[in-house]
Parts: C-alpha cells; structure tokens; sequence
C-alpha cells in the first residue's frame, strides 16, 4: 500500500488583521498552532489592491526568525522581486501562472535564489495550465477566490482542479486559498488540499487556535482515508 506522502500544514494570512501590527499578528498566529505564514503581496496591477513588498518583509523576519514564509506574489513580471524576496527571507515564492510568458524561466531563477518555488491558478485559469511545470515546483496553489481581497466567499467550483491535480500527483503540496473556514474545509481536504490558507477565519475568530485545530483535524481525516483507500 502506498501512502500519502504530503501532511496537513494551516497557513494563516494576515491580509486581514491589523497590518500595523504585523508581527504581533503573525507571532499570536503562530502561538495558535500556525504551520507557516502566507503572507500576500499585491502590487495594485496584478490585482486591483496594494498591500506591503519586500522591505516589510525584510523586517517582519527581523522578529519572525524561524517561521517559514510562504510570498503569495500576485504581481506583474514575478522575476522582478524574486532576488529581493530571497534577501528579506522569504521561504518560498509563489508566484501566478498568468503574470509571465515564461513560467519555466522564473522557476529557475527562484530556485536559483535559495527559494522553494510555489506556482497559483487564478479562479478562471484551467489546472491545465501548469501541469507542464508541476515536476519541477514545490507546490501548486488554487485559488479558491478571486485574488485581490481577504474575507470572500469560498468557490466550491474550484475543487475539480484540486482533485484533477491530487489524481496525477499523489504526493504534490496543493493549497487551496480564499474563503477556507470550518465551514468549507471539508470541500477542500476531501478534493486532496494538504496546505490551507484561512484569513478572516482565524484572525477575526476569538478562538484562532480552535479554528486551526478543527481544520487541521478534517484534512488529517481526509488524508487517512486517502491512504485506507489505496
Ligand atoms: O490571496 C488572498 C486574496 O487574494 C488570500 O490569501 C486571502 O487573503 C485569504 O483570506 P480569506 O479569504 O481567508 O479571508
Ligand atoms: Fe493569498
């Protein structure tokens, strides 16, 4: 029998929280039993919102020293802030499919900079579009919202792209991003998503570990049965 070999990781996004606070927030998310940080970078032309760059970034890990930062990059020509990114200690750069003619092109150079490298679907990009660079990512992220704002509502429509990706790769770290919450974990972990984003759902929540802990526990379950199954 052949296992699973990917593990349930929660991610909170501070996008929605007091970013003049952004430390404290990432800190009392990670008190709550955050796996990683997804931190979202938005340009304001890649998505009709701005929110903060690199040298933010750069002084978050002056206080944030060992969590792992996952740059949820939507911006135009990714490439650009590639090397910056890998200078103010981001883990791994996930970047969208739809920004660059040459996806493979900014594959390597993230690689080349030290980083784990992430590749996102926006909601109206087929999955198609990146089973050519999956062998050569860490993970694949699908949105599950249009990119831009925290706090929308979850597009269960998305979930045939996680199952389609799940299918061909038994062992991908697939994220799911926009809208996760105990209300819709369940749609996400039984497609196949082992990484989870939640904004407003934990930030805004009085009890951010609870809201973790109940969705860690669904996708753990989903990941069992994957494994009874097969
Ligand atoms: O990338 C994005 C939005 O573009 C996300 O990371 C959201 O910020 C997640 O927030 P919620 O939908 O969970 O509130
Ligand atoms: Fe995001």
């Amino acid at each position: 029998m052949s296992h699973a070999h990917y593990e349930c990781k929660i991610g909170p996004s501070i996008l929605n929280s007091d970013l003049s606070a952004l430390a404290e927030e990432s800190q009392r998310m990670l008190d709550s039993g955050a796996d990683y940080l997804h931190l979202d970078v938005m340009d304001g032309h890649f998505v009709p919102n701005m929110t903060f760059g690199h040298p933010v970034v750069k002084c978050l890990r002056q206080k944030i020293k060992s969590a792992f930062f996952d740059m949820h990059m939507m911006v135009l020509n990714p490439e650009k802030w590639i090397e910056p990114m890998a200078d103010a200690g981001g883990d791994q750069y996930t970047f969208h499919v739809e920004a660059t003619d040459n996806p493979a092109d900014v594959i390597k150079k993230i690689k080349e900079a030290g980083m784990k490298v992430g590749i996102a679907v926006k909601p109206k990009t087929p999955v198609e579009d990146v089973f050519p660079y999956v062998e050569d990512v860490d993970m694949v992220l699908v949105m599950t919202v249009e990119p831009g704002f925290g706090g929308q509502s979850f597009m269960e429509s998305m979930m045939p792209k996680v199952q389609a990706l799940r299918e061909r790769y038994k062992s991908l770290d697939i994220e799911v991003d926009g809208g996760l919450s105990p209300q819709t974990i369940n749609m996400a972990a039984e497609a196949g998503a082992n990484m989870i984003v939640s904004g407003s759902a934990v930030v805004k929540s009085d009890h951010p570990k609870q809201v973790i802990d109940t969705m860690k526990s669904c996708v753990k379950e989903w990941i069992l049965k994957s494994n009874l199954e097969r």
